[in-house]
């Protein structure tokens, strides 16, 4: 199938599981990278009077800021800001009270879980669901932060490689200097994606679809997708209560 029929269908899919949900449209968060980008241009084109985008800085980057200001421009989107830096400090704070050691981790995946709520109550008031947008790179790897991003309604492009995320970009009229910009979660200054995980998005890609049969590689991918399978299922469940 081509991928312009594919985006197509996930229009409609964000459409018709919108009306299951007896639901009004859909809200993203807008980072000033691609796959929200990407999302973004989905949902306008699912619900062009009924989606939001909401850029939430959290002391963000420059470059993250002109970038989504970029899209916002380019694609005519509808986007509100919401500032979550003082909201971040104050949770910190609150929470270095308790003498707990805070890991730096734990507190960069506070980040994601704010852009999280903050997206549930302003999706609740005007009834839309939470659109997330991981890729399937991102989603067999676990790349997101449990319950932060990865806490959303429907998941729209976790078929989608990076490269082909990159492709529908193109094809949504995203603007190029998003599409060549290096991914990053931007949970700290400087991350990469790809120096965090070790692995371009391209040698993933590749091994997601039979083409990377590198040793190493897979070793890694697949203890990657194994320890993050909790991500990608609800709450472990313990065994049934058998009453009496
Ligand atoms: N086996 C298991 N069964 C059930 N639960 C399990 C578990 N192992 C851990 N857990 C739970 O999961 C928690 C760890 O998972 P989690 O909180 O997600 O944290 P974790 O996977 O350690 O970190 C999130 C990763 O995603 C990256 N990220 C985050 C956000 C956005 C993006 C992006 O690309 O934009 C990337 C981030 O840079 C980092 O590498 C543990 O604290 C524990 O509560
Ligand atoms: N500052 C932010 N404001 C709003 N939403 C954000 C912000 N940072 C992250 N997010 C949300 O978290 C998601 C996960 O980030 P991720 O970095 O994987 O995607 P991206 O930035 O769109 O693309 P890329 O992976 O290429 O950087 C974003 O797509 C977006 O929905
Ligand atoms: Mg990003």
């Amino acid at each position: 199938m081509k991928l312009a029929k594919y985006l197509d269908d996930l229009v409609e899919w964000i459409q018709q599981s919108v009306k299951a949900a007896h639901a009004d449209g859909v809200i993203v968060g807008l980072s000033g990278g691609i796959d929200s980008a990407v999302v973004a241009n989905l949902a306008k084109k699912a619900f062009p009077n009924n989606y939001l985008t909401v850029w939430m800085p959290i002391a963000s980057s420059q470059e993250d800021w002109t970038c989504q200001e970029a899209i916002v421009q380019a694609n005519d989107l509808n986007c509100v800001t919401v500032d979550l830096l003082e909201t971040f400090k104050q949770i910190e704070k609150t929470m270095t009270k308790t003498n707990v050691e805070l890991a730096p981790l734990a507190l960069a995946n506070t980040k994601a879980r704010l852009r999280m709520s903050t997206l549930y109550a302003l999706g609740q008031s005007k009834k839309y669901l939470v659109l997330g947008t991981d890729n399937w790179d991102e989603w067999h790897i676990g790349y997101f932060t449990k319950y932060g991003d990865g806490g959303v309604d429907l998941v729209p492009l976790i078929h989608l490689l990076k490269r082909e995320v990159r492709q529908a970009a193109k094809l949504l009229n995203v603007p190029e200097v998003i599409i060549d910009r290096a991914p990053t979660a931007g949970l700290w200054t400087n991350q990469t994606d790809e120096d965090e995980i070790g692995l371009s998005y391209d040698v993933i890609d590749d091994y997601l679809i039979g083409k990377n049969k590198d040793v190493n590689v897979e070793q890694r991918l697949q203890h990657l997708h194994a320890i993050s399978e909790h991500k990608r299922n609800l709450a472990a469940k313990p065994k049934e209560f058998l009453r009496d």
